[in-house]
């Protein structure tokens, strides 16, 4: 039997109500209902498609089928035309934007947000105790300031919740979501969209929002870090004042005069064709205050500080050159210890300048450790590399490059040369003028400066009045007390017997208290003086001298009196170290050069 004769006694078989396969015969859904006016069918007649068509559509079923189909069309056909039509009127009147939330924007914008109207009203929200980079409760729909206790509550918006809210006679909706951002990671978006012609209403309302926020966040500035390909903000902080900096007369205005004097002379720069860049180079003794300089200066020209790390993991010359190319405009590029790169791992490697200065005035000018710049890398940055990026960093307007090190001598000279590192400034370690304003403004009731009346309430005998040693079973000493040799881990102290010692708990560290008698500005220079007479120059860092007043908080006739057994003490800690730490061959001559170690003991001793 061909085909078409079986598809012939099929078609026979349905017309008739039963079909008959392999001698069984089966009953059809249309058995009973007589098929209407269907032509009869000839084998020939079968062949022919249109024949065949017109056979299936004299079907009554597939012309009701036929017909929900074409309605079903037009409908869906409607239904896109006039969504397309209300995206396109959408699209002519309104302006829709996104921001990502962890970018300023998306901040300024929550901020702003935080003080509306819609919002102090709205019934749904989330709760949050993120920061919003502001200290205070930034997003909050009171702006009151909560409990300094645990951490402040921020409300937010809702996620796919949209706030519809009135901006200069635009009508504007802000949607809160979250979106996928990689397989495992999400992200949340702004969505706000404005009835408006022109995109001025918007810029007006980031403006806007951004103006809030920064006035806001007027007294601080932003710290942002470098990873592998972006900067990440770590931490807002006050800004530092300039003169909590205690330098040698001079010094802060050379660096601060400059760089104002940079950022106001664009125009200068670009007459004369001169790439409007300025890099500065800050060396010399560690803890001698170069990065906290750096911050005050920042917080004094209100830039942020861009903290360029060269020897964090996978950085290597193009990633480098991403991270710089994600700079803004202006800001305050920071490359902290800028020999580290150039170093086998990041020890600090030179010799420790508090130690020479305490030891014997013929070693001093003892050349320093030479150093192979360029071919010991640690990090994958190579010499060209970093210059490439510093180069980069002044191809964009007014940033202020700022680099440290200790190790000036490891620094190539490419790497100094003017239009890199234009200006170089040398921190040494503190001098007698340092020393007194240390002290006179370590011990100055704040606001005395100003106040020359200030009432003195000096106690006649401090030590009696509780002010002097620590009293009591509990042994409170400070970690720089307590460290007696550098090559040897602090232990706590013991105390007087044992069964005290079982009774009462033993603390290492600085105690605080802000309890202290006041002195007048004419008492505090007087002892200012006592006290810089005491301390040789050039032999102690800022930083290890403000540890050394740390543990004196409240007592500042024990630090005068006690100073000078201090700097017996360290120099006596200092000849030790020194001698452990040199090799067998020459002890003397370690000195000098043994100043790994060294560095370690500073750390110890700082708290
Ligand atoms: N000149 C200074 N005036 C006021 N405080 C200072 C000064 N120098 C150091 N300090 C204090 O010492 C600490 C360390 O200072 P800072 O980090 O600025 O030193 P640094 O020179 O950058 O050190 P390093 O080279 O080790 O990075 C800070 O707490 C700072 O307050």
């Amino acid at each position: 039997m061909d085909a078409v004769s079986i598809l012939q006694s099929v078609l026979t078989a349905i017309q008739s109500g039963s079909v008959s396969f392999n001698g069984t015969e089966v009953l059809t859904a249309n058995a009973t209902a007589p098929l209407p006016t269907a032509a009869p069918i000839t084998p020939l007649s079968l062949l022919q498609l249109p024949t065949l068509i017109a056979h299936v559509l004299s079907l009554s079923v597939v012309r009701d089928w036929l017909k929900l189909l074409l309605i079903g069309g037009a409908l869906e056909l409607c239904r896109r035309f006039l969504t397309s039509s209300w995206s396109a009127v959408k699209n002519y009147f309104w302006i829709t934007v996104t921001l990502e939330e962890g970018d300023d924007c998306g901040y300024w914008l929550l901020y702003w947000l935080s003080k509306h109207q819609v919002f102090r009203t709205a019934r749904t929200l989330d709760v949050s105790t993120r920061t919003f980079r502001i200290d205070a409760p930034v997003v909050s729909d009171s702006g009151e300031e909560e409990s300094t206790k645990g951490r402040n509550i921020s409300f937010l918006p809702s996620l796919d919740t949209t706030y519809h809210l009135w901006y200069n006679y635009h009508y504007v909706s802000v949607t809160r979501n979250q979106v996928n951002d990689g397989p495992w990671q999400t992200k949340q978006t702004l969505r706000i969209q404005m009835l408006a012609r022109n995109h001025e209403a918007l810029r007006a309302l980031l403006l806007e929002a951004k103006k809030h926020y920064l006035n806001a966040s007027g007294n601080m500035i932003s710290i942002y870090v470098s990873t592998s390909d972006y900067w990440k903000l770590m931490c807002t902080q006050n800004k530092r004042p300039l003169k909590s900096i205690i330098l040698d007369p001079g010094m802060i205005e050379l660096v601060l005069n400059d760089a104002k004097d940079f950022l106001a002379s664009k125009d200068w720069y670009a007459e004369r064709g001169i790439p409007h860049c300025r890099g500065f180079l800050l060396y010399g003794a560690p803890g001698a205050g170069k990065t906290s300089l750096i911050h005050s200066i920042a917080g004094e020209l209100n830039l942020d500080v861009y903290i360029l790390s060269l020897t964090r993991m996978g950085m290597d010359d193009s990633t480098l050159n991403s991270v710089i190319a994600e700079l803004p405009d202006k800001c305050i590029v920071l490359v902290e210890d800028i020999d580290a790169a150039f170093h086998k791992g990041i020890r600090r490697d030179i010799a420790d300048p508090e130690k020479q200065n305490l030891d014997a005035p013929e070693k001093q000018g003892q050349p320093q450790q030479e150093k192979d710049a360029s071919d010991s890398i640690s990090s994958r940055i190579t010499l060209s590399g970093l210059l490439n990026a510093l180069d980069g960093i002044g191809a964009q307007e007014g940033r202020i490059l700022f680099a440290t090190t200790n190790d000036y001598k490891a620094l190539d000279p490419a790497l100094c040369r003017p239009g890199r590192l234009d200006l170089h400034v040398e921190f040494k370690l503190t001098s007698k003028y340092q020393c007194r304003e240390l002290f006179r403004r370590f011990y100055l009731p704040s606001g005395a400066d100003k106040d020359e009346k200030v009432e003195e309430k000096e106690l006649t005998d401090e030590k009696d009045s509780g002010y002097g040693s620590p009293s009591g079973s509990v042994s409170i000493t400070s970690t720089s007390e307590s460290s007696p040799s550098p090559s040897t881990p602090p232990t706590p102290p013991s105390t007087s017997s044992s069964s005290d010692s079982e009774l009462s708990a033993t603390y290492v560290g600085i105690a605080h208290s802000s309890r202290g008698p006041t002195l007048s500005p004419k008492k505090a220079a007087e002892l200012a003086d006592r006290f810089a007479a005491l301390v040789p120059n050039r032999a102690f860092s800022m930083a290890t001298l403000q540890g050394y007043l740390m543990t004196y908080k409240t007592r500042p006739y024990d630090a005068v009196d006690d100073v000078e057994a201090w700097v017996e003490k360290k120099k006596r800690e200092q000849k030790a170290g020194a001698r452990s730490d040199a090799p067998s061959s020459g002890a003397d001559d370690a000195s000098a050069s043994s100043s790994g170690s060294s560095r370690t003991e500073a750390k110890t001793e700082e708290p």
